[in-house]
């Protein structure tokens, strides 16, 4: 098992990553779980795969689980689940020292941490992530959110959880459609500060995919060691450098938006297009080779991703994606600061793109 710690002021924790975990979750988290009853937040399809395993290793420690059991899918990152986890956080008489669990992908580690954060004004939780985007990147570093009618994570807060398990078993149940968004952000960890990162992923990243136990270990532990060190520098995005971790998130967010959050494009899927286009943008500005940004959308395409939005069917022009992004949390005084690239593992904020020159770059790669 490897144990990564996120080193942030005041509320240190370990990430730990190895197979077996969940089926020990109890031990894992011995000491922090001060009840008889323990609440459990998770949607309907992992707790048809893990739910059991969890389970028995709760009951055989002498707790009583007692489960919340949400729709899949990004619609449940709601105002509406929001508030019935909260009464429902408040029906179990959670109180600020017990550690709630988010067992599931991204939405359900957003939504529970979301909730935990306003429970109280702030309760423990535990990050149990099945997804392999989960792992990398959103049970760490303390982002939660809820979408809104106005767009993607838009209503939230910066809670860090207790503590990470990140079971590589929980991979072997995923859909392989999952498996490949989650690579996307895996791949962003290469594309944004470390290039002999992206040269691993060109080399291993198929097998990663096809189930190769140490390659999975090496590719969750280094990318969570990626971002543990941004988000230890700049936790709440305020100095410039954990906004690198958006890269390909301007572009990705707003191809989310126009699909309706829905099942059509999965987050994963939005930021390796967004990353394609970044790169692509970047090129088009001059200061990143346009064979480069070819070499990305040809490594996304090779993991069976889409490589261009044309390929979507958007039946919109450039303006309506740039629309949405105009509700971008980087926003600053009027002005949308792009996540651009120099070159394969140098990312940089660019603060002079304008949105008309973006729509019409859209509008190309629209028509590609
Ligand atoms: N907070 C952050 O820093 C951060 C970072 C990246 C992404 N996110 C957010 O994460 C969300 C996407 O997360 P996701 O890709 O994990 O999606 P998800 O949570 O919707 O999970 C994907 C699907 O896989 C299923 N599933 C999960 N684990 C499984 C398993 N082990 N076996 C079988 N099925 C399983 C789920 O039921 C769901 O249908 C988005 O809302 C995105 O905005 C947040
Ligand atoms: O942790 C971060 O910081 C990230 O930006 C990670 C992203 O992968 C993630 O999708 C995040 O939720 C996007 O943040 P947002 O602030 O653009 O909503
Ligand atoms: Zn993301």
């Amino acid at each position: 098992m490897a144990v990564i710690p996120v080193d942030i002021a005041g509320r240190p924790y370990e990430v730990r990553v190895g197979t077996g975990l969940l089926e020990t979750v109890a031990q894992q988290c011995a000491g922090r779980l001060r009840k008889k009853r323990v609440p459990i937040v998770t949607d309907e399809r992992v707790h048809a795969a893990w739910g059991n395993v969890v389970e028995a290793s709760l009951v055989a420690a002498g707790h009583e689980p007692a489960w919340r059991i949400l729709p899949a899918g990004e619609a449940t990152k709601s105002w509406d689940q929001l508030a019935a986890l909260v009464d429902w956080l408040l029906a179990e008489e959670v109180e600020r020292g017990d550690h709630i669990l988010a067992l599931g992908g991204g939405v359900i580690g957003d939504l529970t941490g979301f909730a935990a954060s306003i429970v109280k004004r702030g309760c423990n939780f535990i990050q149990l992530p099945t997804t392999l985007l989960a792992q990398v990147d959103s049970s760490v570093g303390g982002k939660t959110a809820i979408n809104t009618p106005a767009g993607k994570n838009l209503v939230g807060a910066f809670h860090q959880p207790a503590l990470v398990l990140a079971d590589l078993a929980a991979l072997d149940t995923l859909p392989r459609r999952e498996l490949q968004a989650g690579y996307a952000e895996v791949v962003k960890y290469g594309l944004l500060g470390d290039a002999a990162f992206f040269d691993w992923c060109e080399a291993h990243g198929a097998a990663m995919l096809a189930g190769d136990p140490a390659l999975r270990e090496y590719a969750v532990s280094r990318s969570v060691e990626a971002k543990a060190k941004i988000v230890k520098a700049d936790e709440r995005e305020t100095l410039g450098l954990r906004a690198l971790l958006n890269l390909g998130h301007t572009f990705g967010h707003a191809l989310e938006a126009q699909t309706g959050f829905s099942d059509r494009l999965l987050h994963g899927e939005g930021v390796a297009l967004g990353m394609v286009l970044a790169a692509r943008y970047s090129a088009r500005r001059g200061h990143f080779p346009a064979a480069q940004a070819e070499r990305i959308a040809r490594h996304f395409a090779d993991a069976g991703m889409i490589g261009n939005i044309s390929a979507l069917g958007l039946n919109c022009d450039g303006a309506a994606l740039t629309a949405h992004m105009l509700h971008d949390k980087k926003m600053d005084a009027g002005t949308l600061p792009f996540l651009l690239l120099n070159a394969i593992g140098e990312a940089f904020l660019a603060k002079d793109v304008e949105l008309a020159d973006v729509a019409a770059f859209l509008d190309q790669e629209l028509a590609r």
